[in-house]
């Protein structure tokens, strides 16, 4: 496994690199905590966790996190909408997420990126639910020792609303050339 240390940015808080070179591929970490109903995590109006990681495997497949640009010529297989089951359409919130607010690992800490050197992949490893399945981050590229990990959040913009229900905006500093500006 990889040396990774938690070191502190200017913009974003605590942040996550390697000692270590990285090769493209590679699995990196879980991203663990507390598995929850997300309507529970909706619904709790006092807090403001920013350690939430919705599983929504049906986004990873279509590569929002990041994968699609890199894979680029390689065909990933489409799956239409009307062939999903109810429970599984995109525009579906997901049923469930992991809360790394109170108990987590070192993923807690890895920042977004608009040009991200990690992907994420839902892994079924013990059953084949994919509304819990569990969350791996991998390696993108070629990551050479020091560099920040990021990945794509794949936040909507303008999804993310307060407890008053205006809707909450969130600035990027990822400093990608092409960053969308804002998390959500
Ligand atoms: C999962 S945490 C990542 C670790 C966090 N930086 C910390 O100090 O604990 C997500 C939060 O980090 C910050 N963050 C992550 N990526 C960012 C980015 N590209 N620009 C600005 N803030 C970012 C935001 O506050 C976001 O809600």
């Amino acid at each position: 496994m990889y040396r990774l240390e938690v070191f502190r940015t200017p913009k974003k808080g605590w942040a996550v690199r390697s000692w270590d070179f990285i090769p493209a591929g590679a699995p990196i970490c879980e991203y663990t905590g507390v598995l929850m109903r997300t309507e529970d995590v909706d619904n709790d109006s006092e807090s403001d966790n920013n350690y939430i990681f919705d599983i929504d495997c049906l986004q990873t497949i279509r590569g929002l996190g990041g994968r699609e640009r890199r894979l680029g010529d390689v065909s990933i297989p489409t799956v239409h909408n009307s062939d999903r089951p109810d429970d599984q359409r995109s525009e579906s919130v997901p049923e469930f997420c992991i809360d790394a607010g109170s108990m987590g690992n070192i993923a807690r800490f890895i920042n977004h990126s608009c040009e991200p050197n990690l992907f994420v992949q839902c892994i079924l490893s013990s059953h084949h639910d994919v509304k819990l399945a569990r969350i791996v981050l991998f390696a993108a590229d070629n990551i050479p020792p020091l560099q920040e990990l990021s990945y794509d959040y794949a936040y909507t913009l303008d999804s993310v609303c307060g407890p008053d229900g205006k809707v909450k905006k969130m600035l990027c500093y990822c400093g990608a050339a092409d960053c969308r500006s804002r998390l959500f």
